[in-house]
């Protein structure tokens, strides 16, 4: 057992107002490679909704589901914006905390979704203050499949037929950290289509074909990140009804709200096709109770340097 005396979510983090939309962004992508234009077309998305990302509150809610059945005390901390993970380190020691279960709100193997998170927990751990043990990857733990099901039965109902496809979604990454994600690589890609498979089961569904597509695509347009697009995929699909189902997300964050919500409900009109998209965990009690498990599992053993590494990013552009 993981004998912890907290328990850390650490996150994404979000803009909650316009005047934070371009310092996030720019915390974001830092040293990545995105080119202007596609950080001011993402501004745009968040600006859309007043400059204010759902993913805080999202958290704040799972936090304060998480309270009454963590058993310890729960801190929240992010990546890229306030509350920033270093900060939330520094009152978990004056809390006087020696060990801290962490939870990434993120379900699958890869540099992004993983290895990125172990680099931000060796960023903010602070001397004299808590062992931070990352937990494991969930995207196959009951807990969260049951949510992932319930929410997409939902989805079902809204939609009134049961003729529909499934069409999970995550979010693109480039080909090279699909190629070198988990020991063995491919693993990103393998973990989602095994969930994908899992959720289908458990909605009775075993046998029925599924897809799983590709959202969010970021990078500089030379570099081929995974395909098909959730969009383009839409104005092809053979299929009489479309729930979609973003299965590599944990809450409904602006990836979701925007690039489905938005995009891709905007493309499925204009084809005429009837699409439902589902609910992610978010606070699903199912969801919220599997935390709780994985701070029960043995301490897992922490991944390979060598797993899921840093892509190799274009050197940024020098004068002669
Ligand atoms: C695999 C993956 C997840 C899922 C796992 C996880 O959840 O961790 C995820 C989640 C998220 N991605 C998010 C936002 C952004 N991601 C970007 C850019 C990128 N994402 C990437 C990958 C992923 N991203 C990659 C390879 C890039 C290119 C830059 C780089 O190599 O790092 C950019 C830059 C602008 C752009 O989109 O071009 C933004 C703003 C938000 C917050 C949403 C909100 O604010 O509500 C969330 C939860
Ligand atoms: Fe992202």
């Amino acid at each position: 057992m993981g004998n912890y005396d907290a328990l850390l979510v650490l996150s994404f983090g979000g803009p909650e107002g316009p005047d934070d939309v371009m310092p996030f962004l720019e915390n974001v992508v830092r040293g990545r490679g995105v080119p202007r234009e596609r950080l001011l077309e993402v501004a745009e998305h968040y600006q859309g909704f007043g400059g204010v990302s759902p993913i805080n509150q999202q958290n704040r809610d799972l936090v304060e589901a998480l309270r009454p059945v963590a058993g310890v005390p729960v801190y929240w901390g992010n990546r890229n914006w306030h509350p920033f993970g270093e900060d939330t380190v520094r009152r978990m020691k004056d809390d006087g905390v020696r060990r801290a279960a962490v939870f990434a709100t993120s379900a699958f193997a890869g540099y992004s979704s993983c290895r990125q998170y172990y680099e931000d927990i060796a960023r903010i751990s602070v001397e004299g203050g808590p062992e931070l043990v990352k937990m494991r990857h969930f995207g196959d733990h009951p807990g969260f499949v049951e949510a992932m099901a319930d929410h997409t039965r939902q989805a079902l109902a809204r939609l009134g037929r049961d003729d529909a496809r499934l069409v999970f979604t995550a979010h693109s990454i480039p080909v090279s950290m699909a190629r070198s994600a988990g020991p063995e690589g491919g693993l990103y890609e393998a973990q989602l289509r095994r969930s994908a498979e899992l959720v289908n089961e458990a909605l009775g569904r075993a046998g029925r074909p599924w897809d799983l597509v590709w959202q969010s695509r970021s990078g500089p347009p030379q570099v081929p990140w995974l395909e098909p697009d959730v969009c383009d995929h839409l104005r092809k699909v053979d299929a009489p009804a479309v729930v979609l189902v973003p299965i590599g997300f944990v809450s409904d964050h602006m990836e979701v709200v925007y690039d489905l919500d938005t995009e891709a409900r905007q493309v499925a009109e204009e084809v005429g096709l009837p699409m439902e998209r589902a609910a992610t965990p978010g606070t699903h009690p199912a969801f919220v109770r599997m935390v709780r498990s994985l701070m029960d599992e043995p301490e897992p053993v922490p991944c390979a340097l060598t797993c899921c590494p840093a892509p190799v990013r274009p050197a940024p552009a020098r004068h002669a």
